[in-house]
Parts: C-alpha cells; structure tokens; sequence
C-alpha cells in the first residue's frame, strides 16, 4: 500500500480536496440528528411553528450543500483513481521491459497480465472508495459518538459499549479476508494462464481432439476459483447480520432507558430519537464495512502484488544502450563457459569455450536439449554465465550491458508477429528504415514475393501472432524484420526450420552475402554445410568443432548424424 500512496501524492491536491468535501458531507450528517432533535423538542413538543420552519430550512440547506459536495468530491476521487491507475499500468509495463528472462521465467507472462490489468483496476477501485466511503465510515462512527455524547451523556455510553465489540469482528474479519482475496487472486493468475495456453494453441487443442481434456482442466481451477471467492464473500457477508444484531440490541437498549430518562426527567424525546438516529446511522456505517472491507482486503492484496513488480529490481543492473558506440566487428569469444538454469541442477553448458572471428558463418548441430539455444541466449546477454568469460570485441559480455543489443540480432525459432501490418511487422527491427529498405530486407529473406500477392501487400494486417500466415512464412518476416536492424551478428535459432531447402538455402545465401558474423542453429547438416565452421553439440558441451570437409574427416558423430540425414533424404 506504501508504494500505491506514492503515487496518490502526486495528485494531492485532488485527493486533499475529495477528502474536504467528503468531509464537508459527513459534517451534515452528523449535523442533522441534532436539528431534528431541536425541532421535534422545541418545535414540535413545544409547538414552536418558526423555529421549525427556521431549522427545517437549515436542514434543506445543509442538504443541498452535501449533495453539491458530494458530487465535486466524487468528481476528484475519479480523477485521482483513474489517474493512479493510467501511472501505475505505465510504470508496471515499463518495469517488465527491463526484466531479464530469468524474472520473466519467475513471475510468468500471464501472472504479470493480471497485475497490469486486474490488479491495477482492484486498486483504482480500492482508491475511489478510500476517498468517498472508505475513511467516512470510521469518521462516521467516530463523529457520531462524539456528537451522541453531545445530546445525552448516559445513552451514549450504550453506544461505546457495543461499538468495540463490533470493530473487533470487524477487524478479525479484515484480517481473514485479506488472506483469502490474496488466494483469489493467484487462483485467478492460474485461470488466466489457462486460457491464455488455450487461445494460443486452440489450433492444437483442436488437432488433437483434446477439447474435453482442456474443458475439464479449466473447469476445475474455475471451480477453486469459485470456491475460494464464495468463502471470501461469505466471510465478507457476515459483516451485515452481525451489524444488524448489534443494531438491534443497541436499539432496544436505547429505547429501554431512553424511555426511563424521559420518565424520571433527565431527557427529552427529541434527544433520544437524535440518539436512536446516532446509533442507526453508526450501524449503517458498520453495515457497509462488508462491502469496503472487501474492497479493501481486494485492493491491498493486489496493491502487494503491484508492488512485487515495481519494487523487483532488474536481476542484472545492465547499462542501457550506447549511442558512443557506432558499430562492432563482431568477434565473439566464449571462455570455459558454464551455465546453469535456476531452477535446473544439471548445467545445460558445460565449459564451453569457442572463438567465433567477425564476419565468419559458424553452424549449430545437436541433439534435442544439448544447449543450443542456451548458447545463442548468452551472446545478447539475456542469460548471465554462472562462470566462465564471454566477451565480445574482447569487452565481457556485462560491461557491454544492454548496448550489445543493439548489434546482435536473434532470431527465435518461432516467427514472433505483433498485430499490425507486414511492413510495420519488419519495420520494427529498425524504425528509421525506409520502405526501400523494407522491401529490400524482404527480398533477402525471399518473402517479398509472397507479400506481393496478398490484397494489401505490405499494408496486409497479420492478426495477433500472425495466425493468417503459415510458420514459414512467419520465419521468413522474423528473418526480414533482423536483416532490417543490420546486425554485425545475426543469431538464427532454427529459424529456418519450417523453410523447404530451396527457399531455406536462397535466404541464408543472402544472409551470407551481408558479411555479418552469423550463428546458424539448424537440425539438418545441409543448412549449415556451407558455414566456416560448424559446432557440434551433446548434452551441454561441443564435442567436435571444424568445417564440414574436416567434421566427416575426424568426427564420427557428425558422420553419423550426417549418414542419417542423407539416408532420410534418399540420397545415398
Ligand atoms: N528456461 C529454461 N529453464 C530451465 N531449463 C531450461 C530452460 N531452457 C532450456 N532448459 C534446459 O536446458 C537444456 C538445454 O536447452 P536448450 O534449449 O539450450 O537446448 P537445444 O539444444 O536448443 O534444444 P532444441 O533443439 O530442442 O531447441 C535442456 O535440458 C532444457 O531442458
């Protein structure tokens, strides 16, 4: 909560003025038993007809004026709300730009959905309420027995011997009901990701017949989710028949000895209906507690989850980019590099050491999970070594921070598409690009006749992920959209895995001609038979290394792997 009141400071002025007025509002109320109290004694037990048309007009006046009050502070609270929650969405987006992959891993894409989006609107909902009803209610109550104690001594200390009672339920169901909100919550993060795997493989979902087996999957955590909100609400629930018999209790009691004081002379009945008006209004307040307590346990617990996120330092302090720095040649060098995943105990490098001269061609081949990828992922920096040195133009990899990026270009497997169209799809790599330059970019990586026969050509929109695209195709956008960039080293993760040979063999042609240093993972030993070098992998480590002539030569894993492929192919 510290943190979200870090932002409401800077709309103070706002907030201080939502307050004023609510408080404004709240005077009257506390106002207006006592004036009725005033005309029923002196107006109509004492058949006074000015003094009640003098104080009936007060209370109009009164009246509208709340009324005015009302509506201005809500006016504010709106403004603070929805602008601590446009900051708090910004600023939470922005944080998740600087993470690093490994705090990616740890919150996960659709837990931070949630809090950028559910979350933010829970607190600016919490906001909204704290500043109209929020702190009213206690205000009310604490004003009210004050003013109680103003009209008749002894039956307001009925009230201050019910009122504790009820405010210690109140508060261990405060207690109790943070706790569940906060496993609301994360059941909700599980149901989001569900149906975010769900949307996204819905083609697979469907291919696989296995409808029942996702419906079944979301039924139950939409079940926990069920359960887990109907016991918070009933927590929250009980708030109301509590109050009610509080209510009722103090107005008997109050009626009891209101009627005695009148009896013996000590009051009059002006002042216990003020009394009675006093208690029904505090109870009332109580009453609502249910429902602000709900909001507020909602609100704290997705105020902590915010705040998780804001308050999560990047795990590598990284600098940003270097616009000192104009270009690089684009030698990399790995020395005795080790890495582990955190959440693996097997290393998935193990010291790995390989020079990789600027402008050369150097091939990936290996198993399944022999740490390929992982490989690539630490030449971006967006893993760190456990030990080991990898240096770039002979600089370490952690002085470089986050300028290396803007150098070294990766290609996932899977050709990533924002919603959009082609040509903002490519031109993403590099904004200042001009379309001649898209084009050409496009041609390199053989797309641009494609793209040429579609109705819009490059203004065509692609849907979220690209769904109207088949996966070639999308590779072959990733690889425009990084030829685009100009690298001085391109990474290509299996990026041309969906690609059939000729087309395959045309874009890394052209990618050759470019002159970057270029890091080809592939899975067929054709792809990277050309490439000056080629590593081979195995369970973490490279078990040989040479160009294709000296690997058939000396390594019989490569011949093996080789003789395969050739026998798949039918050519041998
Ligand atoms: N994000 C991750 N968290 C934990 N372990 C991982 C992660 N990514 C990969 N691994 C593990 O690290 C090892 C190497 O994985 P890597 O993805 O580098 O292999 P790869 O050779 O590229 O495999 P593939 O050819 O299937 O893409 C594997 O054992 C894998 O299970």
């Amino acid at each position: 909560m510290k943190k979200i009141f870090s932002y409401v400071k800077i709309y103070k002025k706002s907030a201080v003025l939502a307050l004023i007025l609510m408080g404004l509002e709240l005077s009257v109320e506390l106002i207006q038993p006592i004036i009725m109290s005033i005309i029923i004694d002196e107006g109509i037990v004492g058949q006074d007809f000015q003094t009640i048309i003098i104080w009936l007009s007060v209370l109009i006046g009164l009246t509208l004026l709340a009324f005015a009050a009302g509506i201005v502070s809500s006016f504010f609270a709106a403004d603070v709300s929805q602008s601590v929650g446009h900051d708090l969405r910004r600023d939470l987006f922005s944080r998740v730009q600087d993470f690093s992959a490994v705090q990616m891993q740890k919150l996960t894409a659709s837990s931070l959905l949630t809090r950028i989006t559910g979350d933010v609107t829970q607190v600016q909902a919490f906001l909204f309420m704290f500043l109209r009803i929020m702190l009213r209610a206690p205000l009310f109550i604490i004003g009210g027995i004050i003013m109680a104690f103003t009209v008749h001594v002894q039956l307001a200390t009925i009230l201050v011997i019910i009122v504790p009672v009820l405010l210690l339920i109140v508060f261990w169901i405060l207690t109790e009901g943070i706790k569940l909100f906060r496993r609301v919550q994360v059941r909700l993060d599980h149901l989001n990701s569900i149906i975010r795997e769900n949307l996204l493989g819905i083609r697979l979902v469907k291919a696989y017949n296995r409808n029942n087996h996702e419906q079944l999957r979301f039924n139950k955590v939409n079940n926990h989710l069920m359960d887990d909100n109907k016991k918070a609400l009933q927590l929250m629930e009980l708030t109301m028949p509590i109050v009610m018999l509080g209510m009722n209790i103090s107005l008997v009691l109050l009626l009891w000895f209101g009627f005695m004081e009148i009896n013996i002379g000590s009051a009059q009945a002006g002042e216990v209906v003020a009394i009675i008006n006093y208690a029904t209004r505090i109870m009332a307040s109580f009453g609502v507690f249910g429902f602000l307590l709900m909001n507020f346990s909602r609100g704290k617990a997705s105020a902590t989850r915010i705040s998780e996120v804001l308050e999560s330092k990047p795990s590598q302090v990284i600098p940003k980019t270097d616009s000192s720095i104009a270009n690089i040649e684009g030698h990399i060098n790995f020395e005795n590099i080790t890495f582990s995943y955190s959440n693996m105990k097997r290393a998935a490098l193990k010291d790995i050491s390989v020079q990789i001269n600027a402008g050369e061609t150097v091939g990936i081949l290996g198993e399944t999970g022999s740490g390929k990828t992982t490989f690539l992922q630490l030449i971006p920096g967006l893993y760190k070594a456990k030990s080991g040195n990898l240096s770039i133009d002979n600089k370490p990899i952690k002085e470089w921070g986050r300028a290396i990026r803007d150098f070294v270009t990766l290609v996932p497997q899977e050709g990533f598409l924002f919603s959009g169209t082609i040509k903002e799809n490519i031109a993403w790599g590099n904004e200042k690009a001009q379309f001649d330059d898209i084009v050409r970019a496009a041609k390199d990586a053989n797309i641009h006749s494609y793209i040429m026969t579609l109705p819009d050509q490059y203004e065509t929109r692609v849907g979220q992920r690209g769904v109207n695209l088949s996966g070639g195709q999308k590779q072959r956008l990733s690889i425009a959209r990084a030829l685009l960039a100009n690298p001085t080293v391109l990474l290509l993760d299996d990026s041309t895995s969906a690609l059939d040979a000729n087309t395959e063999q045309r874009v890394l042609e052209s990618i050759k001609s470019k002159s970057c240093t270029t890091v080809v993972v592939a899975q067929k030993i054709s792809s990277v038979m050309d490439a000056d070098k080629i590593l081979v992998f195995d369970k973490g480590c490279i078990v040989a290394s040479g160009n294709h002539q000296e690997l058939i030569g000396n390594s019989p894993l490569y011949q093996k792997i080789y003789q395969s492929q050739m026998k798949e192919d039918g050519l041998s």
